[in-house]
C-alpha cells in the first residue's frame, strides 16, 4: 500500500498513477471538509474533469493514511514540509518527497528537511517535467527518482511506474533537488521576459544562463552537471519555462504584464513555489559562494527592491565573460 500524504494537484494525481501502476492508495487530505468534499464528488477541484478512481482511498487521517504503507510519498508545498512531517506518526516505510523548493527558515532541500526531522529514515526525491493534469490523465511523461539508497531507487520506478509515466533512476540527489527547487525560479523570470514583451530570444538567453546558474550551485553543493541536464533539470526547466499551465510561469507573466505579486497570489489557491524559493535558494547560493544572477533578480523584484526594468538593464549589464 502506499500512502500520498498531500491532496493538492500533484499528489492526488501521483495518487492516480500510483492506482494506475497496480498500486492500493490512500490519499492523506489535510482539511476534513475538503476530504468529504472529494469523496462525495470523487474528484479534486484541483484537476478538473479527472475522476478520481473508485478504489482509491481517501482520508483526513494521517495515522489511518499510513497504517500498513510500503511508500509514503510527501507531496505538500516546501514551506508547510516540516510541519506536516513533525505531525506524522512514526514509520519504517520509506519516504519518496515530490516537492521543489527550498526552506525559507533554514535554507534546506527537501531531502535535508527529512534528514533532520526523521533522522536515519529512508528517502528519495521524485522530480522531472510533470504538469500533474498531464500525469492524471495517463499522457506520457519521464521522470527521475533519486536515491543514495540503491535499492530504493530501484524499487520505486516498479512500484510507480507504467507504460505512460516512465521512471528512471539516479543516485545524485542534490542535483536533482537544486533542479527542481530552481527551475522555478528562473520560471518566474521567463514569464515576466514574455508578460513584458521582451521577445522569445530573451527568453531562450534567459532559459540557458538559467541552466548555467543552477549546475553551478548543484556542482557546488556536491551534484553533478550532467544531473541538471537530465529530466530534472533541463527537462523540466524547459516545461517550466515554456508551458502555460505552469503556475510560476504565469505568475512570472501577470508581474511581467504589470500585476502585482500580492494580487496574483492572493487569487490563487495552489501553491507557486518559486515565490518563497527565491530569497531561500540566492542565500543558499550565496552561502555556497555561487553567484545566481537571475535567481537574485527573482528574488530582488519580488521583495520590490527592483523594478523589472532595472533587473533586465543589470542583467544585461553584467560585466562580459566566457561562456
Ligand atoms: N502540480 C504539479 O504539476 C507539480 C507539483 N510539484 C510539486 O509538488 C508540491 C505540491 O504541489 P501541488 O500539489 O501542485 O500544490 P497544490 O497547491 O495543488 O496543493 C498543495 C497541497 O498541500 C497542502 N498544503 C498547503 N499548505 C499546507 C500547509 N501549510 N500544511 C499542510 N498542508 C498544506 C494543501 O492542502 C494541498 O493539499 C510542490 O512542491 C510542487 O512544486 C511537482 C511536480 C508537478
Ligand atoms: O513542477 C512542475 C512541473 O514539473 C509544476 O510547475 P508549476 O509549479 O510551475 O506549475
Amino acid at each position: 500500500m502506499i500512502a500520498i500524504i498531500g491532496a493538492g494537484a500533484w499528489g492526488t494525481a501521483l495518487a492516480i498513477q500510483a492506482h494506475r501502476a497496480g498500486r492500493r492508495v490512500t490519499l492523506w487530505v489535510r482539511d476534513p471538509a475538503r476530504a468529504a468534499a472529494m469523496q462525495a464528488s470523487r474528484c479534486n477541484d484541483r484537476l478538473p474533469g479527472i475522476a478520481l478512481p473508485a478504489a482509491l482511498r481517501l482520508t483526513a487521517d494521517a495515522a489511518e493514511a499510513m497504517a500498513g504503507a510500503s511508500l509514503v510519498v510527501l507531496v505538500v508545498p516546501t514551506q508547510a514540509l516540516a510541519a506536516v512531517l513533525s505531525h506524522l506518526p512514526p514509520t519504517a516505510a520509506p519516504f519518496l518527497l515530490a516537492a521543489k523548493g527550498v526552506e525559507q527558515s533554514s535554507l534546506r532541500l527537501p531531502d535535508e528537511i527529512v534528514a533532520a526531522l526523521r533522522p536515519g529514515s529512508r528517502t528519495g526525491i521524485l522530480s522531472g517535467p510533470t504538469f500533474a493534469a498531464e500525469v492524471a490523465a495517463g499522457l506520457p511523461a519521464a521522470a527521475v527518482v533519486a536515491s543514495r539508497d540503491a535499492a530504493l531507487r530501484d524499487q520505486v520506478p516498479a512500484l510507480l511506474g507504467s507504460a505512460n509515466f516512465r521512471l528512471y533512476a539516479g543516485d545524485d540527489t542534490v542535483g536533482v533537488e537544486v533542479g527542481g527547487a530552481a527551475k522555478n525560479v528562473i520560471a518566474i523570470a521567463a514569464g515576466a521576459v514574455i508578460g513584458a514583451g521582451l521577445g522569445e530570444n530573451a527568453r531562450a538567453a534567459l532559459v540557458t544562463r538559467g541552466l548555467a546558474e543552477i549546475a553551478r550551485l548543484a556542482i557546488a553543493l556536491g551534484g553533478r552537471a550532467e544531473t541538471v541536464a537530465g529530466l530534472s533539470g533541463l527537462g523540466d526547466l524547459l516545461l517550466t519555462c515554456t508551458g502555460a499551465a505552469s503556475r510560476n510561469f504565469s505568475f512570472g507573466l501577470a508581474l511581467g504584464a504589470g500585476q502585482s505579486a500580492q494580487a496574483v497570489l492572493s487569487a490563487r489557491k495552489s501553491v507557486t513555489e518559486g515565490v518563497a524559493t527565491a530569497p531561500a535558494l540566492v542565500a543558499r547560493a550565496r552561502a555556497a559562494g555561487v553567484e545566481m544572477p537571475i535567481a537574485e533578480a527573482v528574488a530582488r523584484v519580488l521583495a520590490g527592491r527592483e523594478s523589472l526594468a532595472a533587473a533586465v538593464e543589470r542583467l544585461m549589464g553584467r560585466p562580459r565573460r566566457a561562456e
